[in-house]
């Protein structure tokens, strides 16, 4: 694991842009995208510069399930807002929060991974330490799955909700081992909240309990985080 640390978010998210300048520029076609408020900033720098991913391709993490693609506060609406109705991609995927066969949307997904290895996979990182909605205890075997969300996940999320009531209590993830497959992960982490999963991704032992922590596995990795994120570390 490369860890960088930064002042601010948005100096670290500036660096992460340039990754994506230089993923470009060495030929990647496919991203592996990420939701939340923490890759905000990156998507603005993407959207304000000239950058071409009119041949590329997206894949989102996650979708929450039970929510049509234009709800306002499902994952295909965040993206579109933050992305790509600014910086067109030859083609986006994201799971179908609606899909009514589970089973045959999972194996959907899973086919669209194989057929389109991602370069590079932004990742942020649950209070949990859950990457995509891989809750602890999510095993590293699983490919797109459906998962129940823990309460603690509800909780972070329900800020974007009018009401907890309205957090959906499940999603589709791409899996641990989904996500191990990326050729390069960017795992970006800022605030004080996220201080404690960082620490234990980077410098716990690598358990299911850490999802984040399977990470330290992966060859290629890099951390990206600001001082607070960064405020539990040891070194
Ligand atoms: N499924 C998303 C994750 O992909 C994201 O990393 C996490 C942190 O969100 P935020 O960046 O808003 O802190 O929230 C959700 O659980």
């Amino acid at each position: 694991m490369d860890i960088k640390i930064f002042d601010t978010a948005k100096e670290a998210s500036k660096e992460v842009f340039h990754e994506f300048e230089q993923a470009l520029a060495n030929g990647a076609t496919t991203f592996g995208l990420a939701t939340g408020s923490t890759p905000e900033d990156l998507y603005e720098y993407i959207t304000a510069s000239d950058l071409d991913f009119s041949d590329a391709t997206a894949l989102n993490l996650d979708e929450y399930y039970g929510l049509s693609a234009d709800h306002p506060e499902s994952y295909a609406t965040f993206m579109n807002k933050h992305l790509f109705s600014k910086k067109p991609f030859k083609e986006t995927f994201i799971p179908n929060g609606l899909a009514t066969d589970v089973e045959a949307e999972l194996a959907r997904y899973n086919t669209l991974l194989d057929e389109h290895p991602i370069d590079l996979q932004i990742l942020g990182i649950g209070q949990n330490a859950h990457i995509g909605f891989n809750e602890p205890g999510s095993s590293r075997e699983t490919k797109t799955q459906l998962v129940d969300l823990t309460d603690s996940t509800i909780q972070a999320n329900a800020r974007f909700f009018d009401s907890v009531e309205d957090v959906p209590t499940q999603a589709f993830s791409m899996g641990l081992a989904s996500i191990m497959q990326s050729k390069h992960i960017l795992l970006l982490a800022f605030g004080e909240s996220k201080a404690q999963a960082v620490k234990d991704m980077i410098e716990g032992p690598v358990t299911e309990d850490v999802p984040a922590s399977l990470l330290q596995e992966h060859p290629n990795v890099t951390v990206y985080l600001d001082s607070a994120a960064a405020s539990l570390l040891s070194k």
